[in-house]
């Protein structure tokens, strides 16, 4: 007897960090072997916020895709307080530019130099809303006094609610979302807001981290959550529902740099990162759901077209890489030298 099989349109990323020089040659491939276009982190040493250098970014990614593959990269630009409202018509008026992308100062990798004070970028958010470019959020509060597990809940209560009053219009991404929280405050939203869902926090819950010992390369932000919010999500992404879409954040750092006495944050999951959601909407009897969520719900929250091309998924076992690269810049992907259920025809 054959494998079952799945055939679906070809699936975008929403939510991707490619990084940079060395280590964006490095990673490209594993994305687009199997994603058409992906939303591109702007969160670079120093960060992406002007148009032109969005657009000379976006020529890298281009130079870095290997021959024989196809990749469009849509680029984001990372708001800072002095982001001016021009910058933001200019960012409507190129092709290249899809989004708008608020890091909370502090919250997450590369977030030194994003909002400090919601309140300091009404006028940038107005404009946004007038010429419909979607915002989207690294949604979590950065008190020292907030417990980290609550950072995503609380920035719900404290900010999201209020910009999504005051800016009704305005298309919004909570991206990765890790909690029944903000599910549940997503679809009662309006249907301009939407979410990104990872594969990580659709596969582990917070145990994951402390499993027989310290796992680094289980640190993400927002941190993985209890069991209860995993199931959230997997009931939220497997729904069928045009608000959840597919984003990996797939965020690569050199072992080294997680392996550490101050690790980074960020889990590399491109190398089986369809393959797993695959699983995971196996695992919930919602194999035919998966098309809505990894190719479509994207694309119609963008307002872009879907791909045409399509890619076949296979039920058959393989294993992972335990390293990608090599040398001081190895990289170690999410499941690495372990088994996947479902491949990549
Ligand atoms: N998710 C992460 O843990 N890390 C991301 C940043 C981010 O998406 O918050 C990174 O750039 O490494
Ligand atoms: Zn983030
Ligand atoms: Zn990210």
């Amino acid at each position: 007897m054959s494998n079952q099989q799945l055939r679906i349109t070809k699936p975008d990323d929403w939510h991707l960090h490619l990084r940079d020089g060395d280590m964006l040659n490095r990673v490209i491939a594993d994305t687009a072997r199997c994603f058409a276009r992906a939303i591109v982190m702007p969160n670079l040493k120093p960060p992406v916020t002007t148009v032109a250098e969005a657009e000379a970014y976006r020529g890298r990614i281009l130079a870095a895709v290997p021959e024989g593959m196809t990749f469009e990269p849509l680029m984001t630009l990372y708001l800072t307080e002095n982001t001016s409202p021009d910058e933001i018509r200019r960012a409507k008026a190129s092709d290249a530019i899809h989004a708008v992308k608020v890091y909370p100062a502090g919250a997450t990798t590369n977030s030194d130099n994003g909002v400090r004070d919601l309140s300091q970028v009404d006028a940038v958010l107005e404009v946004m809303q007038e010429v419909d470019l979607p915002l989207l959020l690294h949604g979590e509060v950065t008190d020292r006094e907030i417990d980290v597990f609550d950072r995503e809940a609380v920035f719900i209560e404290r900010h999201l609610q209020q910009i999504n009053t005051r800016f009704p219009a305005l298309r919004t991404v909570l991206e990765h979302v890790t909690t029944k929280d903000a599910v549940d405050y997503v679809l009662e939203a309006s249907e301009r807001v939407a979410a990104t869902i990872t594969v990580h926090h659709l596969l582990l819950n917070r145990n994951a981290l402390f499993d027989g010992g310290l796992r680094p390369h289980h640190y993400c932000l927002p941190l993985l959550k209890r069991e209860t919010h995993r199931q959230a999500l997997v009931k939220a992404a497997t729904s069928g529902h045009p608000k959840f879409f597919l984003g990996t954040d797939s965020a690569p750092h050199p072992k080294n740099a997680k392996e550490s006495g101050c690790g980074c944050a960020g889990i590399y999951s491109a190398p089986a990162a369809i393959e797993l959601y695959a699983e995971v909407f196996a695992d919930a009897g919602a194999l035919d759901r998966l098309e809505g969520f990894a190719s479509f719900h994207g694309p119609d929250f963008y307002g872009l077209p879907r791909n045409d091309d399509k890619i076949t998924l296979e039920a058959q076992a393989w294993s992972v890489p335990e390293l990608i690269g090599t040398g001081s810049d190895e990289i170690l992907p999410l499941r690495a030298g372990t088994e996947v259920a479902w491949r990549l025809v």
